[in-house]
């Protein structure tokens, strides 16, 4: 049998925790289904391993090719060195450039299909704006880097809920001033294609949050729900995505409700991260959807004051590795 194609794994801010987690990925490889690459500075891993006592044999390769033939006995790095040395916690931003450069050259080899996928560890933004970072975000730094700028959709996923925020990383004011029926409808149709073809879901149903109390109660607490929101459910519905919608989203989370929809629209970032962080922080996945390739991340952020400890949670990361070689695997599947 073929051995399935590696996935690479950024940098992330080295400051961080991504170091550690990459590590203790690799500890943990066993229960992968996929090899992964780090696109890392191998001195800086090398020794995050030796000062927390850890066991984890770094191998130098020089393409992704050979990472699934040493993936059993050490962890393959592509090197991608630092600028500075890195202390846990106290993030430089001079090192900036060899964060943003991990990120390009994980987008590369996935692009060049010599990775199935590729994998970020946490970047911190502020960091990252003063070496010049011009983007929110992962999510519309690879839209960029792709060519699809504004093609992109946030998706967080874990066993028990998927949610989109419609907007992602702009002030609440700014998403309820800039919510468009067009976004919604975007949002939809590529949440709908992606649960068919990456999860398999053959007939997906989307569950649609207002954007006021009580989705606007008839007008009465905005009307946005009625003229912005109910207009694109009416469009999905055209196009025949089951979407149903605008919904009260203090009841669209429990567990009874869950079970009557595939994926949440939400209309800003907390309405939809809050319930899956809430539900399952140490398990949820956060997913780009509308690129050309499959980007998944675990869903927190850099926890400095974790950065060194080994304390940090590793399960976040699991998840996105192994979800993101299930993507691959059904992606690479004949569609009926
Ligand atoms: N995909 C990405 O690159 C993401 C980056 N961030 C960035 O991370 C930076 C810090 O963000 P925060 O809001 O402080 O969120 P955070 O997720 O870094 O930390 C929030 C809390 O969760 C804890 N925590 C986080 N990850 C953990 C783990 N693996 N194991 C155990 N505990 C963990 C932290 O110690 C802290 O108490 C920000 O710059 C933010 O933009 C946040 C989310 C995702
Ligand atoms: N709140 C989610 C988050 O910050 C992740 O953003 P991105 O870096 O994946 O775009």
């Amino acid at each position: 049998m073929t051995k399935p194609l590696p996935l690479a794994l950024t940098m992330g801010e080295p400051a961080g925790i991504g170091g550690e987690l990459t590590l203790k990925a690799w500890l943990r490889r066993h229960d992968l289904t996929n090899p992964f690459l780090a696109v890392d500075d191998p001195d800086r891993l090398r020794s995050i391993a030796q000062s927390l006592g850890w066991d984890v044999p770094i191998a130098v390769i020089a393409a992704a090719e050979q990472a699934k033939d040493v993936f059993a006995d050490a962890l393959p790095v592509l090197p991608q060195p630092l600028v500075r040395a890195v202390k846990p916690g106290s993030p430089d931003p001079a090192n900036g450039s060899a964060v943003m450069a991990s990120i390009q050259r994980a987008v590369l080899l996935t692009q060049a299909g010599d990775t199935a996928a590729m994998v970020t560890n946490p970047i911190h933004k502020a960091v990252l704006y003063q070496a010049g970072f011009a983007f929110p975000g992962h999510t519309e730094y690879l839209a960029h880097l792709l060519g699809v700028d504004g093609a992109e959709v946030m998706m967080l996923a874990c066993p028990h809920l998927r949610v989109v925020p419609v907007t992602i990383h702009v002030s609440l004011a700014q998403a309820a001033a800039g919510l468009t029926t067009q976004a919604i409808i975007h949002a939809g149709q590529v949440t709908a294609q992606a649960l068919r073809r990456d999860f398999g879901i053959a007939a997906p149903r989307l569950a649609v949050a207002g954007l006021n109390p009580h989705a606007g109660e008839n007008g009465a607490m905005g009307n946005e729900d009625a003229a912005i929101v109910a207009p694109a459910v009416a469009a999905l519905r055209a196009q025949g995505i089951d979407a149903n919608g605008p919904l009260p989203a203090d009841t669209l989370f429990h567990a009874r409700a869950r079970a009557g929809y595939d994926a949440a629209l939400c209309m800003y970032h907390d309405q939809a991260l809050i319930p899956i962080k809430t539900i399952d922080f140490d398990g949820g996945v956060n997913i780009t959807l509308g690129l050309p390739i499959i980007r998944t991340s675990p869903d927190h952020g850099t926890a400095f004051a974790l950065a060194g400890t080994g304390l940090a949670v590793e399960t976040s990361l699991m998840a996105a590795l192994n979800m993101a070689a299930a993507m691959a695997a059904n992606r690479s599947r004949p569609h009926g």
